[in-house]
């Protein structure tokens, strides 16, 4: 059986630390979108298909931004997963953990990260053979202290997540230096009405003061 995610692009999103979650509506917005993330200091963007525009979308950048891992959120069905890696995704991610996605994905040769929250999800997704996962919804289900909790049996497993949902500049310091940490998920640096507005020195703004607290927190 494959690997669920390739390590070396693990390894690339952990140096990172960060994913801006993207929804975006039009697809004229997505280069200036990712070049003003990447002036910020992340390369590392999911665009969710939770918008018609986000295919084409991530073939905008894909085409003009190389440097930007972009990868789609959202799969929720197997053919999602495959248009995922025929429009050039570099992963996948879904919310929750369908293991018909987890099988697709494995067959069209994509990384994919499912969403996790309870033990039931995690056993099913090692099962699986993941072993980078989201944990959603991060802050509202109880943060780090949940995150420590839930994770505690599986530690022998080395199992790495990747927490969203409610983060932001102001709380991503604690989860950041975690081990069990690999990256944070968010829409904190890019939202919709920055986007809609064309405000990209304020999204490279956002995106710099969060690199900074990563570039600044020791991790493990
Ligand atoms: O729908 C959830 C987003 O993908 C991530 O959560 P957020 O908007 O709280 O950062
Ligand atoms: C929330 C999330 O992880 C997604 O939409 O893929």
């Amino acid at each position: 059986m494959s690997v669920a995610f390739d390590p070396s692009l693990a390894a690339k999103i952990e140096k990172c630390g960060i994913i801006a979650v993207l929804i975006i509506d039009r697809v004229d917005d997505a280069v200036p979108l990712a070049r003003a993330l990447l002036a910020g200091g992340v390369n590392v963007m999911e665009l969710t298909l939770r918008t018609p525009a986000a295919i084409d979308a991530l073939k905008a950048i894909t085409a003009e931004v190389p440097e930007m891992v972009a990868g789609v959120g959202t799969v929720l069905t197997p053919a999602q997963a495959k248009l995922a890696k025929e429009s050039g995704a570099a992963f996948a991610v879904a919310p929750g953990f369908n293991p018909r996605v987890l099988d697709a994905a494995r067959e069209q040769d994509i990384s994919f990260a499912p969403g996790v929250l309870t033990p039931t999800d995690i056993e099913l997704a090692v099962e699986g053979g993941c072993k980078l996962l989201k944990l959603f919804p991060a802050e509202p289900s109880g943060g780090l202290k949940y995150l420590k909790a839930v994770a505690a049996p599986y530690a022998h497993l080395g199992l790495k997540y990747i927490p969203l949902g409610g983060l932001n500049s102001a709380n991503m310091g604690s989860y950041i230096a975690d081990p069990l940490v690999a990256a944070l998920g968010g829409s904190w640096l890019a939202p919709k009405d920055l986007i809609k507005a064309g405000k990209w020195d304020e999204i490279t703004r956002l995106a710099k003061e969060s690199t900074e607290i990563i570039a600044s927190t020791p991790r493990s």
